[in-house]
């Protein structure tokens, strides 16, 4: 492996993620145990299991907000196990949040504008120039279109609906050009329209983006997702083409248990 931050161009490298062995463990609790996961430049991958499977905690391991026991992360070829989260998202990893994180106050555009300031390598003298910040809001305003939030780009982010904000938080992750998108139960919560329009907005995001999305929604999984790893107790019970993995029995009967909806998308895709 290379080091940080010589971090090769995805598409060049065989691996935009690449984990092996990851563990970390929360005093006797393991809740990611001995993960390893390779994941191809533009890989639409999804991460299941049952509550406190360690999905999230993986998320958190790969963005850098937490710190694995055990194991190596490397993206695009280089090790960024000890990176700063901050350096990690400079170097295109985004994420977007259980709850998502918009700035009220702040207007929905200048949200978007600060998300991609603060992914930006040269952040520093983002804000000197007028005419960098002209580019920001330029960008923005792209990014705004295409979650459908235009027409609210002067409204404070305050009065967003959760829908709305959902799709806020999208673009914000968008905003830095990430090669790898980390997506936390991005369909949570959204009415059957928002879902629609979350799975259109994510479904032609460029192949030059990797997505890892956690989702308890199985049909929004069985539509976006070519491979999916299932999580149990921290461990990888499955890693595979999506129908393989949502017709596992174990899967099978969690899913068939809680939505008929559910059961229809796995046995539409298996
Ligand atoms: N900071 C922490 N301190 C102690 N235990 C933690 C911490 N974070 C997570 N855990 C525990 O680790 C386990 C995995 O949690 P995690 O949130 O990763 O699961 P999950 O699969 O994302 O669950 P859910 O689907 O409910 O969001 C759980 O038992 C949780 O209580």
């Amino acid at each position: 492996m290379t080091a940080v931050p010589d971090v090769p161009d995805v598409l060049d490298a065989p691996h935009v993620l690449d984990l092996k062995n990851l563990t970390r463990r929360y005093g006797s609790l393991t809740a990611v145990d001995d993960v390893s996961l390779q994941l191809p430049a533009g890989a639409r991958h999804a991460v299941i299991g049952p509550n406190g499977a360690g999905k999230t905690t993986l998320l958190n391991l790969i963005a850098g907000t937490d710190r694995p026991d055990h194991g190596t992360i490397a993206l695009g070829g280089a090790d960024i196990t000890r990176t700063a989260t901050a350096k990690r998202s400079r170097l295109g990893i985004a994420r977007s949040f259980q709850q998502p994180s918009v700035i009220g106050e702040l207007s929905v555009l200048d949200n978007i504008v600060l998300a991609g300031w603060l992914h930006h390598p040269l952040r520093r003298g983002a804000w000197r120039r007028p005419s960098r910040y002209r580019q920001h809001e330029e960008s923005a305003a792209r990014h705004l279109e295409a979650v459908g939030l235009a027409d609210s780009a002067r409204r404070p982010a305050a009065d967003l609906s959760h829908g709305q904000r959902r799709m806020l938080d999208l673009a914000a992750a968008l905003a830095g050009d990430p090669r790898l998108l980390l997506l936390d139960e991005p369909a949570a919560g959204l009415t059957d329209g928002d879902i629609g329009r979350l799975l259109s907005i994510l479904g032609g995001l460029p192949e030059s983006v990797a997505i890892i999305l956690v989702e308890h929604h199985v049909e929004v999984v069985a539509e976006l997702a070519e491979t999916v790893t299932v999580l149990a107790a921290g461990k990888v019970l499955i890693t595979g083409p999506t129908a393989e993995a949502l017709a596992h029995p174990e899967v099978r009967d969690a899913y068939h248990a809680t939505s008929g909806a559910s059961r229809d998308a796995v046995e539409a895709r298996g």
